[in-house]
């Protein structure tokens, strides 16, 4: 099956100084990868130069089996990648459906994309008018996400969407995860540092330090948490 994404021996950063070190990696359609880290080894910097927002000085990146390395942001965005970023990319003066249906290539794509929001966070339904800019913290996350899942995306990147969340909406947005999952074919590599919810959602994960990935597994391994946790602690 040809890989939703597929690194090999990337090596990137920014302009003199290189953050990211020969990262190898690929996720399968319908598999969830996690990427877990320390702050500051190169796990946003992996998701930047995905998108093509960082120049790669070695190696190369496909997309559904096409080769992305050297293309511009807009065109691998067209490709079906969607980015969950750090930063909230919300138009906050624009209501819960006008930033959903700006996700979406064409006007045609609305209906599919409202049954999407309507399965995974039906609440945004009854706040379809309301300004993004008046929802909560939380409640912004969740409708990035569904922004992103509405588009139905063959590859989804997330960066580290339970910063700053209550359990709940963690949890939430856990089983918005794994009913994807289940039944889509998107790929997804999700950037965490929150550990039990990484290992809940994923298949598999990497552990990144100072720029390489340095280990990885099985989700549902048993030991895997203390092992990361022992990575993220040294
Ligand atoms: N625009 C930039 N210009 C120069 N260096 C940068 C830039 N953005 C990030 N870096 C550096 O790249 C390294 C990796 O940063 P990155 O944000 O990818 O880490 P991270 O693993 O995502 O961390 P966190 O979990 O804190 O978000 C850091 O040393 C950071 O200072």
């Amino acid at each position: 099956m040809t890989p939703a994404l597929d690194i090999d021996a990337i090596s990137a950063g920014y302009g003199e100084a290189v953050v990211l070190r020969d990262i190898a990696l690929s996720v399968a359609p319908g598999e969830i990868l996690a990427v877990l880290g320390k702050n500051g080894t190169g796990k946003s910097t992996l998701l930047k130069s995905i998108m093509g927002y960082l120049p790669k000085l070695a190696g190369r990146i496909a997309i559904g089996g096409a080769d992305v390395t050297r293309e511009a942001p807009h065109r691998i965005a067209r490709r079906g990648v969607a980015y969950v970023a750090q930063e909230k990319s919300l138009f906050q003066d624009l209501s819960v459906e006008e930033n959903i249906r700006l996700a979406l290539a064409s006007d045609r794509n609305w209906p599919k994309a409202r049954a999407a929001v309507e399965r995974s966070f039906p609440f945004l339904l009854e706040r379809i008018r309301q300004r993004a800019g008046t929802l909560s913290g939380g409640e912004q996350k969740m409708l990035l996400m569904a922004r992103s899942l509405a588009a139905d995306p063959k590859l989804l990147l997330v960066d580290e969407i339970t910063e700053g969340l209550q359990p709940s909406v963690i949890e939430r947005l856990g089983g918005v995860l794994r009913a994807e999952r289940g039944r889509s074919a998107t790929g997804i590599l999700l950037v965490e540092q929150h550990i039990p919810f990484a290992l809940a959602v994923a298949d598999r994960f990497v552990v990144m330090d100072r720029g390489e990935i340095v280990d990885s597994g099985s989700a549902g391994a048993p030991g895997a948490a203390a092992e990361i946790a022992r990575h993220l602690s040294l």
